[in-house]
């Protein structure tokens, strides 16, 4: 509705009459929010909004907004406070997961004296007399090379004992069953453990297993890997949500189901099931409590409307509400929570606020209880196009595309829609106080 989903319309100054870069992200529908969310909002946050009437928000807000930087830091904290157990998984089920414990060489690297050369390993001053002929895979003969003895190797092949170092053959000359040429005293031979000593850590916990981590993991002798990673399951809330079919009517397809998975694995964490649960209260209150993950991410229940019940969920299993709104454009109905059991993110319903969401809450919770970097944070800072304009308030997360160093916004970043976020890179912060100057960036998956 309304508006042109165009950035220059959006975002840039005086490109919409009257709009406000941060408020003309709704369409008129949602432009109560640019004045009264603020009225709206929960009591006192840190952003130095104001309460509604009363001292609390005009939802009966008993929180605070967090400013957006905060809410992450607590999320950070809350996921390593609560850290993610780890299991041995076989090498080959173990790549795109993170490490939950040191890994150690059970051996050195090489395990044993092999060469690096196809020729001649050889004892002591030449001319050598060859004796014999050394394979890889081949068990090297006990007695070793006496001095002025060389043996014909292969790349790979164990070192004889006695031998100092390898001859290649385009270095060697070989006449009357005798070798000779310029060895290198210790050249050319892989002596074992001088690239790694046995025992040595050589990957530390956190770190995402990709394949050379695969290789090295098997190249020091292990058969699986410490894998940490998190549970998480997902309970999309709203009687108007459909799984399938075309949208319409009242009607709207999950949008937010299908984007979680690879936000889960982006985050080193595993879906293990989204389910789809209506505005049923109890049926909400059943699967929060009964759940067996560690995290649950509830959906389309984040805000105060009659049928949003998440609130008084987490009241009745008691949970410890961390973060309760979000000072932040899209997104800013976000909750934090935990009980003894479980970890719940609230996301909002609308999918472009919801991806915020994820990126400001869940995935810093997830990298954190896997002692993982946050794998939006990789992206350097970069200049965003001046006319973007700040919120007076909250941080606003607009999506860009990277080129040349510049962060370049693509428009169609309404909250209730994710074809923005579909064509960007990252999310461009841009704080209240925003001057201009070169902007974090939220890399997307
Ligand atoms: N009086 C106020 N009303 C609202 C405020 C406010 O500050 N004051 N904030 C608005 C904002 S911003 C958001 S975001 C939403 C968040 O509300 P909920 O998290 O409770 O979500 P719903 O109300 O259920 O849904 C919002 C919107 O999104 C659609 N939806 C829900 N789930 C899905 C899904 N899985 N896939 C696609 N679309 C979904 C739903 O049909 C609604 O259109 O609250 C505002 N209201
Ligand atoms: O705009 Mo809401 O902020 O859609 O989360």
């Amino acid at each position: 509705m309304g508006r042109s989903g165009d950035i220059r319309g959006d975002t840039r100054r005086g490109g919409v009459p009257g709009a406000h870069g941060a408020h003309a992200e709704h369409g008129p529908h949602e432009d109560h929010r640019a004045a009264g969310a603020d009225a709206a909002r929960p009591a006192h946050g840190s952003t130095g909004v104001p309460a509604g009437p009363g001292g609390r928000g005009a939802h009966g807000s008993r929180g605070a907004h967090r400013s957006w930087a905060q809410a992450r830091a607590e999320a950070v904290a809350l996921g390593a406070r609560r850290g993610a157990a780890q299991r041995e998984v076989p090498l080959d089920r173990a790549l795109g997961g993170v490490l939950g414990a040191d890994v150690r060489a059970l051996v050195g690297l090489p395990a044993f004296d092999a060469s690096a050369m196809d020729g001649f390993a050889v004892a002591g001053p030449g001319p050598w007399l060859l004796v014999g002929r050394q394979l890889a895979g081949a068990p090297a003969s006990s007695a070793g090379l006496r001095p002025g003895e060389a043996v014909e190797i292969a790349t790979g092949a164990r070192v004889p004992k006695g031998a100092e170092s390898v001859l290649p053959y385009e270095r060697a000359t070989t006449r009357d069953g005798k070798v000779e040429g310029p060895a290198e005293r210790g050249r050319h031979v892989r002596w074992a453990g001088e690239e790694t000593a046995p025992g040595e850590t050589v990957l530390t916990r956190g770190s995402v297993i990709g394949p050379a981590v695969l290789g090295l993991a098997a190249s020091l002798g292990h058969e699986t890997l410490p894998v940490s990673c998190p549970r998480l399951s997902v309970l999309v809330t709203g009687d108007e949500v459909a799984t399938e079919g075309l949208p319409g009517d009242g009607r709207v397809r999950d949008a937010i189901g299908p984007l979680l998975p690879g936000i889960a694995g982006w985050a080193g964490a595993r879906l293990e099931r989204v389910r789809h649960l209506g505005d049923d209260r109890s049926a909400l209150l059943a699967e929060a409590e009964g759940g067996d993950t560690d995290v649950v991410a509830v959906c389309g229940s984040s805000s105060r409307g009659p049928a949003d019940h998440f609130r008084s969920v987490l009241d009745d299993l008691g949970a410890t509400v961390v973060v309760d709104g979000v000072a932040c454009r899209p997104g800013h109905p976000q909750l934090l929570a935990y009980t003894d059991r479980t970890v719940f993110v609230g996301l909002p319903g609308n999918p472009g606020a919801a991806l915020v969401a994820a990126v400001t809450l869940l995935v810093p919770l997830l990298s954190a209880m896997t002692g993982r970097a946050d794998p939006g944070r990789r992206l350097p800072r970069a200049a965003l196009d001046h006319g973007v304009v700040p919120h007076p308030a909250d941080t606003r997360l607009i999506a860009v595309r990277l080129a040349d160093g510049r962060a370049v916004p693509v428009g169609h970043d309404r909250p209730g829609s994710l074809r923005g976020a579909a064509l960007a890179d990252a999310y461009a912060v841009v704080p209240p106080d925003w001057d201009g100057a070169e902007v974090e960036l939220v890399g997307l998956p």
